[in-house]
């Protein structure tokens, strides 16, 4: 299963980063930073109506090589320019090939709340992400444990950061409330088969109460998906291969946002 593939390479990863930096110092790092926990990525989606948040992506495991010869900077710069709401950067590196250098780019270049889209299982990524400037970090429902979910929401509370807590089905959001999640992200991609069905937020929209807010991930490809999750009230949408794959981001995201002239 690709989840498993995915947390035991993360595993792998961050036992080596440990030997570098240990978890004492980058929590030492950390106590020396300011910590506001007015949460702006939060407050920006309260706005009214939909919000866009794109993703550097260069690869993944369901498409492989998505665009890989890419200048970070320039692209976040153009996401910005184009009108994105926040940015997502996988920093994934065997299957996504991102990297934490990628997010802090995007940090240094925007002024918008920036993501760091990883599989999150273990505090020291929270660390990182606070250390590399991300204000928003992904909890993925499926690869944790309760007990892992709730350590891991306080933590990233404490040090000022959102957390969107990921889920495919009703018990995960299940699971995400009770942690008293505030954001949650149906991602719309079967992480087993890669099946995309946009029917997942359709279907799960209901569960999520009012005043928690809520993000759909992946599969949008055109303003009727747009539109579609528009009418069942999503708070915010998360595009990847669409923004990346466009030459024109400016065009591509308007496009998502009114239509396509010829559509
Ligand atoms: O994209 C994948 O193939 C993938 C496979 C396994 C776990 C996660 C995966 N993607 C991460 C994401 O959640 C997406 O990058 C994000 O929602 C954007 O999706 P898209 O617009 O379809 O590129």
């Amino acid at each position: 299963m690709i989840l498993d593939d995915l947390t035991a390479a993360t595993r792998k990863r961050v036992a080596k980063e440990k030997e570098q930096y240990s978890i004492f110092d980058l929590q030492e790092r950390v106590a020396k930073l300011p910590i506001k926990r007015d949460f702006p990525f939060e407050k920006m989606l309260r706005e009214p109506g939909i919000h866009f948040i794109c993703e550097i992506k260069r690869a993944s495991p369901s498409k492989g090589d998505i665009k890989t010869k890419i200048n970070v900077a320039t692209l976040a710069n153009d996401y910005e320019q184009a009108g994105a709401d926040a940015i997502s950067v996988l920093t994934e590196p065997e299957y996504f090939k991102g990297t934490l250098a990628d997010l802090k780019t995007t940090v240094n270049q925007v002024d918008l709340p920036v993501l760091r889209k990883d599989f999150t299982i273990d505090p020291y990524m929270i660390y990182q992400a606070k250390l590399t400037g991300a204000i928003v970090i992904l909890l993925i429902v499926a690869t944790l444990t309760d007990e892992q979910l709730q350590t891991y929401f306080d933590l990233a509370n404490q040090l000022g950061l959102s957390a969107i807590i990921e889920v495919h089905n009703a018990d995960e959001i299940k699971r995400a409330l009770k942690v008293n999640a505030r954001i949650i992200g149906v991602n719309n991609r079967n992480l087993k088969n890669f099946t995309v069905a946009m029917d997942t937020s359709r279907n799960l929209r209901s569960l999520v109460p009012d005043g928690v807010l809520f993000i759909s991930e992946s599969g949008i490809k055109n303003h009727s998906d747009v539109a579609k999750l528009e009418r069942i009230g999503v708070n915010g949408v998360l595009v990847g291969e669409t923004m990346m794959l466009a030459n024109d981001k400016q065009r591509q995201l308007a496009d998502l946002k009114n239509g396509a002239a010829d559509d």
